[in-house]
Formats: structure tokens, sequence, C-alpha cells
């Protein structure tokens, strides 16, 4: 079997991926210091390294080892309003380790690489469906993390030959499809399981971050996208890659070219789980773009890969139904 390094593997898209490259006949090698994800997210076939992808010497032994054949990076720190409070911990974790990870990949001459980019590279934006050409402007430190590593990822790719493809995922949502993995953030600051957490009595309600936009309903509007279509998009990109006879980097979007607003979001998972909570709200999230609603036409055309849940409902009930296995 053909290994594969996941960094961040622990973590919620990373167990989802982990599930499908094993699908794949692909073999995860997780690489994960545990801030923010499971051990026991990580399926039983796969192999785990507790580390750090910011500590050399773990990296060269894992190529050494395991022999990967290209890289899936997710590591790193995620939560866009906390890089508003803490931007230092974003670009030594976010930057300087995937600087750490890259050099070990050379190092050991690895050169395919899947890197986690974010739609918050986009920032404000005044298209309604933001494409790939659109300029980068993002407007929190978690963004500006991102834009930097894939910057790095070209300069690579042009200089020492790197094989990359930057995904940039909007808003992960939902959890597999069978109930197997799913969302498990402590604390949570998604706004999804956040309202779970509501409906479930856990917390005393919900806050909404800002009524002001220029949106529908003066709320900020989000691509939600199936953590499983993301998963897929991942085997995808890495036949891609580990098919590319060239260096090579480039980005592309995984959304699913519809948005929905917050009081949307909360009105869905008010229905699905039958329970109604308080609804409090707040002044904007320091920040926060207005509107991030993905044109998947270059995943189309580049990865003949579309989104297959486009149906918001379902996504959040996939969500809800993880979360209730995990509260039995
Ligand atoms: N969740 C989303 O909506 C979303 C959207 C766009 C991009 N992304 C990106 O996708 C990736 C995965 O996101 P997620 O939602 O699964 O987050 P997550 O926090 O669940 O997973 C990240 C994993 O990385 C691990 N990690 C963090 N720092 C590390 C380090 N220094 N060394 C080793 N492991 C480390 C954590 O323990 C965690 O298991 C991230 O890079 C994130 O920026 C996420
Ligand atoms: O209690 C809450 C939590 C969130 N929100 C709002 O809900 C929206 C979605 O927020 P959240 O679920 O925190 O996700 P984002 O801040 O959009 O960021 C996610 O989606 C990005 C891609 O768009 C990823 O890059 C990030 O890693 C991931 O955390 C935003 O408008 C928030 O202001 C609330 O109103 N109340």
């Amino acid at each position: 079997m053909k290994n594969i390094l996941v960094t961040g593997g622990a973590g919620y898209i990373g167990s989802h991926i982990c599930l499908r490259l094993l699908e794949h006949g692909y073999c995860p090698v997780v690489l994960d210091n545990l801030t923010n994800g499971h051990r026991d997210s990580v399926p039983i076939e796969a192999s785990f390294v507790r580390g750090d992808i910011r500590d050399r010497a773990t990296l060269d032994h894992i190529f050494i080892d395991y022999k990967p054949i290209a890289v899936i990076h997710l590591a790193g720190l995620i939560e866009a309003g906390l890089s508003m409070r803490t931007p230092e911990d974003f670009y030594n974790v976010n930057v300087t380790g995937s600087q750490v990870l890259f050099a070990s990949m050379r190092a050991n001459e690895c050169c395919s690489i899947v890197f986690s980019s974010t739609a918050a590279v986009y920032g404000n934006c005044s298209q309604q469906l933001i494409d790939e050409e659109q300029q980068i402007r993002p407007t929190n430190p978690y963004g500006r993390s991102k834009a930097i590593v894939e910057t790095i990822l070209q300069d690579y790719s042009e200089i020492y030959g790197f094989k990359a493809l930057a995904l940039r995922y909007f808003n992960a949502a939902g959890a597999d499809p069978n109930a197997r993995a799913g969302e498990r953030h402590t604390p949570e600051t998604h706004l999804i399981p956040l309202a779970f957490q509501a409906a479930a009595g856990i917390t005393s309600g919900m806050q909404v971050f800002g009524t002001d936009y220029n949106t529908l309903d003066g709320t900020c509007i989000r691509d939600y996208i199936h953590v499983d279509d993301l998963a897929k998009a991942h085997i995808d990109a890495l036949n891609f890659v580990t098919n590319q006879h060239q260096p090579n980097f480039d980005y592309i979007n995984i959304g699913t070219e519809s948005g929905a607003s917050v009081l949307q979001v909360l009105e869905l998972c008010q229905q699905i789980t039958g329970k109604s909570f308080e609804i409090n709200y707040q002044k904007r999230r320091d920040g926060d773009p207005e509107r991030l609603v993905a044109s998947a036409q270059k995943a189309k055309r580049l990865l003949n890969w579309t989104a297959r849940f486009r149906n918001l409902e379902e996504i959040i009930s996939h969500a809800w139904s993880f979360f209730e296995s995990q509260s039995k």
C-alpha cells in the first residue's frame, strides 16, 4: 500500500480524509500533536505518530520509516476569530510549521503535496461566486498565514520542483454519513456544532456575530461544504499531483456554489434538532468577511470534482446524527 503523510489527520477534516484514503487503497500515516484532535479519530488501520510539524527530527523519522509518496498537510490553527487576538501563534504554527515540513520533504525527496488552504484568503470580495481569479485580500491573520504558505509553495514549485495543490476550502460542515467521524472541537467555536450544543441544552443559547452586514438578513453568508465531499476532493487532488510529470503549483476552491446566512443556518439547526434555543445578537466578530461563496468551476475542470451533498439540511442532519451519537 502507498503511504501518505497526513499532518493534522486526527482533526475534523483529517479524520474524514483518512477514511477516504483507506477506501482508495492508500495507507495514511498521521502526524498530529493532538492539541485539537483526538487519537481515537484516527482509523485503526492508519499509522499514528504523536508529534509536532515544527519538529524536524520527528518529520525526518517519518519520511525514513514510512517513505510516504505524498503529503496532505492539514495541521495548523484554524480559528479566524482567535487569530485576531493571538496572531503570533498562527504565524508560528501555520507558517513556520509548514516551512519545517517543506524542508523535511525536500531533504527526503518527497515533493508532492496537497495543502489545506482556505476561503479566508479572499476576504471581502464583491463577486457573488468567488473564483480563483479574484485577488486575495485576507481580513485576518489566519487567512494571511494560509496565503503566505501558498506563496511559499509556489516558490518551492518553481525553485525546488514541488508538485503542489492548495485547496481553498469554504466552511467544512457535516459528518461522515455513517457517523464514523465528525466534528469534536473543545472549545467549539464553529456555528453549526455550537447550535447543537444550544439545542441540547449544554449552553444557554446562541450568539449571532453581526446583524448589519449587507446581506439578505444582515448576517454573514458562508458556503457550507460537506466534510465527506472535502475528503473526496483530497483523493482527486492527490491523484492530480502524483500524476504530474512536471513541477506544478495551483490553487482550487472547494465549495458548493451556494451560500447560507448565519440566521438561516440557525433556523435549520432548530428544525433538524426539533429544539429551539435563544438567539442573542452581538456586534460583528473582528476579522469576519461578509460573504464567502465559492465558484467551484476550476475544481470541476481540473479535478473533475463537484460537491455530492448540495442540500444544507442533509449536511446539518449528518452533523446532528454524529453529535447525538457522541452524547449517548
Ligand atoms: N474547518 C474548516 O471549515 C476549514 C475551512 C478551510 C480550511 N481549513 C483548514 O483545514 C485544516 C484542518 O481543519 P480542521 O477543521 O480539521 O481543524 P482541526 O483543528 O480539527 O484539525 C487540525 C489538526 O491539526 C493538529 N495540529 C495543530 N497544530 C499542530 C502542530 N503544530 N503539529 C501537529 N499537529 C497539529 C490538531 O491537533 C488537529 O488535530 C486546517 O489547516 C484548516 O486551516 C478548515
Ligand atoms: O457562535 C457563533 C459562531 C459563528 N458565528 C458566525 O458564523 C459564521 C461562520 O463562523 P465559523 O463557524 O466560526 O467559521 P468561519 O469563521 O467562517 O471559519 C471557518 O471557515 C473558514 C473558511 O471559510 C475556515 O478557513 C476556518 O478555518 C473555519 O474555522 C461567521 O459569520 C461567524 O461570525 C456566529 O454568529 N456565532
